[in-house]
């Protein structure tokens, strides 16, 4: 049996790292997904076959154990009904298996993946064989949700091959709402596995699709009422979420009072963004973009007093600033990529222009078409 899933990467269009602590952030999915697809032996086969294999196709990488060693390894624990945080000791015992891996050290930064992939798994599926191969058309670790797309592509292919009523041939369908919160609750979970301590933004989005304003677990789902786009200039450089969200934790215990009003600040950006996008008053779409522009902008500088910015990212909005283009990082920061307001009045030869630059650095544009689907699953 064959089940495939695929699942969104998004943009944080404000209130990146804030949300992790209270405040309101508002992110919308984009048309990039990772795709997984799991294969499960014929039952007849199963004993021929006792091996569960993981293939990330786009790196040429292959990581397979044998159902045995896992059974001996990871506690049995797990409840498929009830998404459950792994336990420090459980993560412990999983990170052998992926050591035993040899995983090249240039791709070290997929260990936290793998163990995400091990422990999602076995979770909902138990000890049984199988091929999972993954693809993906996100940039790794850049601020888009990459490991929330792979968490939610993962439990949506999984949570699929236990649904009886199997439509096939119909292409990709979403899931229903009960299924659809499962597996958002699973995902958070994994994220938990590779972010440290995540707001559950990122599963959300990638889960639910569309645009939605986030607060301490509460979704609103948005309805656009105006064109958004966005350039996303990619710096490639490195980062890893999971630091940049304890480096704000830290700065935090070190200034509470301080950081109490940075926050506030960025939850009032989020909040008066979310109105701008849905509102429908007679105000032109140049009045509400120039509002965008500015919010963006005092978002960005709040970024900077965390301390998740990068000279990257500065160079992106300098060399945007040059064309009269408002940019912000989006995600984690630390590098990764950086999102320049496309106002509607703006001529295709000013974004050239600004793209030719960027691109000069080595940065890599493109844009995406922002608001689309969340997860779905084909059979
Ligand atoms: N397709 C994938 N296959 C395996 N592991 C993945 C995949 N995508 C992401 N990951 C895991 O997620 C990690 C990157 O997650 P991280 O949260 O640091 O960045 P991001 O999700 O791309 O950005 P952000 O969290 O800022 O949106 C990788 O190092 C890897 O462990
Ligand atoms: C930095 C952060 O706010 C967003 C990463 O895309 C982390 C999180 O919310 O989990
Ligand atoms: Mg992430």
């Amino acid at each position: 049996m064959e089940v495939k899933a695929r699942a969104p990467g998004k943009i944080i269009l404000a209130g990146e790292h804030a949300v992790v602590h209270g405040s309101t952030a508002v992110a919308a999915a984009i048309d990039l997904y990772t795709y997984v697809t799991l294969r499960l032996p014929l039952q007849s086969a199963a004993e021929n076959n006792d091996r569960l294999t993981l293939q990330l196709k786009d790196l040429s990488l292959e990581f397979s154990w044998s159902v045995a060693r896992l059974k001996e390894v990871i506690p049995f624990d797990s409840n498929t009904s009830t998404p459950a945080s792994c336990s420090g000791d459980t993560l412990k015992s999983i990170a052998v298996l992926v050591e035993e891996q040899n995983i090249p050290e240039e791709k070290i930064w997929l260990s936290s993946g793998i163990s995400t992939f091990l422990w999602l798994y076995t979770s909902i599926r138990g000890f049984s064989p199988a091929t999972v191969i993954i693809t993906t058309e996100l940039p790794y670790g850049s601020g888009l949700g990459s490991s929330a797309a792979f968490c939610v592509a993962l439990t949506s292919a999984l949570i699929a091959s236990s649904i009886s009523d199997k439509t096939r041939g119909e292409g990709w369908c979403s899931l229903d709402e009960t299924n659809l919160e499962l597996l958002n609750k699973w995902a958070f979970e994994g994220e938990k596995i590779i972010h440290g301590k995540p707001s559950g933004i990122d599963n959300t989005v990638s889960a639910y699709g569309n645009m939605i304003k986030f607060c301490s677990g509460e979704i609103t789902r948005l309805q656009s009422n105006m064109p958004l786009r966005m350039l996303i200039t990619n710096t490639k450089v490195g980062r890893n979420t999971k630091a940049l969200v304890s480096g704000v934790s830290e700065r935090t215990v070190r200034h509470p009072d301080a950081m109490k009003s940075v926050f506030n600040a960025v939850d009032s950006i989020s909040k008066e963004l979310a109105a701008i996008i849905q509102s429908k008053d007679e105000v032109s779409v140049t009045e509400k973009e120039e509002s965008i522009k500015e919010l963006m902008e005092i978002n960005q500088g709040l970024l900077q007093s965390m301390g998740v910015s990068h000279s990257s990212i500065d160079t992106v909005i300098r060399t945007t600033l040059k064309h009269k283009l408002t940019s912000k990082l989006t995600g984690a920061g630390g590098g990764g990529c950086v999102l320049t307001l496309l106002p509607t009045v703006v001529s295709g030869t000013v974004v050239d222009k600004a793209v030719e630059e960027l691109e000069s650095y080595g940065f890599q544009c493109f844009t995406a078409s922002i608001g689309g689907n969340g997860a779905e699953i084909c059979f």
